[in-house]
């Protein structure tokens, strides 16, 4: 192929470029990544990245991209870095924060993590109250609701527009029930709900056309992709967690927000976020599938039907969603904001 063939082929587009797109935590294992497949999302108009450190060699480095987008750095060593970063924001990606090292739980990382979430919302608040706000960091059955209650402090709450990114579970369930049953995993779609942390994750193997699979095989197949993160924890040997499936993942997510806002028709994804689905038993936020528009979630799907096997999950994922909710709220009421 000739090169500017390629070139056509990865940088132009009919769409017209006009989002603008925060990413904090920009600099990390997932930042980059993510800020490069933002870069070429023709969808966004301007990029700003933000990190503690090294966010205006990662945006310089990008900014060579010829997409039609401008890149900007921003650091926490320059006045209002953060909220120049954040003015008037239409996306704001949050994978700022520290990942797991081998034996710890998404839950160990809420000490570090809960106040990172909590400061970078803050600066939401003030700076972007409007934007869509799609949270990576772990916990995130915690580290949504954090959000959630920062932003009602400071009057500017809009459950339709926070997400807590979820596509990575959907993406491991396409590639692993396609690696079990010999498919083609780009055909496979799994409806995966509930939360983002072990046995929170409940994928509805039932609704797929493969619920006929031997029950030790559809068992080890759950497992696989409730665990899917620790496989790639343990691989990684304690230099992090999964950066490039989710960054990815991240993309694909931000993708369908940016859809949404523009005005495309049947944009539906999963994604945890404020929901009356199970808030009569206690639980605020849970994940299903989704509707978005121009204004956020337009409508909030019900899970569907479940087997037996898949109600029983569905208990105990409410009984840990329930208090994974709950800490993430007591975090914000003890916090001076
Ligand atoms: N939702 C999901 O499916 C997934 C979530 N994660 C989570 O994403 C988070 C990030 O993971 P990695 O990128 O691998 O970690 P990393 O350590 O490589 O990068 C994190 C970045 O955040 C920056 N940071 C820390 N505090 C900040 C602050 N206050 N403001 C701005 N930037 C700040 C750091 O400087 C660093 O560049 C972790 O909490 C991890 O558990 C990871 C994989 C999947
Ligand atoms: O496992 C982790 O800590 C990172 C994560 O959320 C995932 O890979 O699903």
């Amino acid at each position: 192929m000739l090169p500017s063939t390629l070139s056509k082929r990865l940088f132009s587009s009919s769409v017209k470029s006009q989002y603008k797109v925060t990413v904090l935590g920009a600099s990390g294992g997932i930042g980059q990544p993510l800020s490069l497949l933002m870069k070429l999302n023709h969808k966004v108009s301007e990029l700003r990245l933000y990190d503690l450190r090294l966010a205006k060699g990662v945006a310089t480095d990008l900014s060579h991209i010829p997409t039609d987008s401008k890149v900007i750095g921003f650091s926490n060593q320059e006045e209002d870095g953060l909220a120049k970063a954040l003015d008037n924001a239409d996306v704001v990606l949050i994978p700022a924060g520290v990942p797991r090292k081998p034996g710890m739980t998404r839950d160990d990382l809420f000490s570090i993590n809960a106040g990172i979430v909590r400061d970078l919302a803050t600066a939401v608040a003030k700076n972007c109250p409007n934007a869509s706000i799609c949270v990576i960091s772990n916990p995130v059955n915690s580290t949504v609701p954090i959000v959630a209650k920062v932003l009602q402090k400071h009057g500017v709450y809009n459950p339709k527009k926070l997400f807590g990114v979820t596509t990575l579970d959907i993406i491991r369930a396409s590639r692993f029930i396609s690696e079990v049953e010999g498919t083609n995993p780009t055909q496979e779609r799994v409806n995966v709900v509930g939360g983002h942390s072990g046995i929170t994750i409940i994928p509805l193997i039932s609704q797929t056309t493969h619920n006929l699979m031997p029950k030790e095989v559809k068992d080890k197949l759950i497992n696989r992709i409730q665990f899917g993160g620790d496989e790639v924890v343990k691989a990684k040997d304690g230099a992090g967690s999964a950066t490039l499936s989710m960054s990815y993942a991240g993309s694909i997510f931000a993708d369908h927000v940016l859809k949404g806002l523009s005005g495309e028709k049947d944009v539906v994804v999963n994604s945890f976020v404020d929901s009356p689905l199970y808030k009569e038993e206690g639980i605020d936020f849970f994940s299903s599938p989704v509707t978005l528009g121009p204004d956020g979630i337009s409508h909030i799907h019900p899970i569907g039907e479940l087997s037996t096997e898949e109600e029983a999950m569905l208990v105990e994922c409410k009984e840990t969603l329930k208090k994974n909710i709950a800490k993430g709220y007591k975090f914000v009421e003890e916090s001076k904001l």
